[in-house]
């Protein structure tokens, strides 16, 4: 398994200014707090940094400032990189070669224009050849309009440079027992529905790429030891736990309520998203605090 692909890893949101521009010094401390609290790795430019909206000149800040971040504290750190275009992904993945730091690149499913299962494998397949960083599936059909079965998982792990897939298919349905009764070896199933995070775990996962992890990480870290050493009380209850606090984060779209409950707890200077996102409702900030 490639080494630090366990545990709880943070896909860190982008702080933003009230007036719209990205917050260098408020990403630095969140990454710092969250490895403080036991997170095994950062991710930098997931879904939930907002990506799609930020311009190649923040993107390489805040590469930046996690990459020096996972440096200093010796931790894992994962780049979200990729697109529905197969070249275009292949030259974002040579172009990681500038920050040497990063530990994997996490690459979705191709969205939108939806290939046979065969053209997801050719995609992974050609980015496994180009790539100069080893590759973490995204499986997110429900973002991607895409499905891929236990088989073409697996057809994709026995390549070297597939060394895992954060796992997010809005359940845990039959693919995913099948994937997880006969784990391929040296592939790492990292949790990527923050709900289901507990019930992967028990399954076999080896940890979880999880947004509402900024808030409460030390139960996320908690929570993934207690299933790992088999103490079920704690897993169970904690669990249970941090479910409601997952379902009261995404109750509107991610990260709205994660930079909202930031804000009010003093963590960030503002809670402002870009759009075509929008702040997160003065209900879902209360009830996402009850849990927080
Ligand atoms: O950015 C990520 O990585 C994550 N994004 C997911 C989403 O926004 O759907 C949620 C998950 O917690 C991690």
């Amino acid at each position: 398994m490639t080494p630090g692909l366990h545990g709880i890893h943070v896909p860190l949101i982008t702080p933003m200014t009230a007036d719209g521009a990205i917050d260098p010094d408020a990403l630095a401390a969140l990454a710092n707090r969250v490895l403080d609290d036991g997170a095994t790795g950062l991710v930098a430019l997931g879904t939930t940094a907002e990506t799609a909206t930020l311009t190649d000149t923040e993107r390489h800040t805040v590469l930046d400032i996690c990459a020096d971040v996972c440096r200093d504290r010796a931790a894992t750190l994962t780049v979200g990189a990729g697109s529905n275009d197969t070249h275009a992904t292949a030259d974002a993945l040579r172009a990681l070669t500038r920050w040497p730091r990063a530990t994997a690149a996490l690459v979705p499913v191709p969205y939108f224009n939806r290939p046979a299962e065969a053209g997801v494998i050719a995609h992974f397949t050609h980015l496994a050849k180009h790539s100069p960083v080893p590759i973490v599936i995204y499986n997110v059909p429900y973002r991607t309009g895409q499905t891929i079965t236990a088989a073409t998982l697996r057809h994709l792990a026995a390549l070297p440079a597939i060394v895992g897939v954060k796992h997010a298919v809005g359940g845990i349905d039959q693919d995913t027992i099948t994937l997880l009764a006969d784990p391929p070896a040296d592939f790492a199933v990292l949790a990527g529905d923050d709900a289901y995070l507990s019930p992967l775990l028990a399954i076999g996962a080896a940890g979880g790429i999880l947004a509402s992890a900024h808030l409460r990480t030390r139960d996320f870290v908690d929570l993934a030891t207690a299933w790992r050493t088999g103490d079920l009380p704690t897993a169970r209850a904690t669990g249970h736990r941090l479910a409601a606090l997952s379902t009261a984060l995404f109750a509107e779209p991610n990260p709205a309520v994660i930079k909202a409950v930031l804000h009010a707890q003093g963590h960030l200077p503002s809670p402002a998203v870009r759009l075509p996102l929008l702040p997160a409702s003065p209900a879902a900030l209360r009830a996402a605090l009850q849990h927080a």
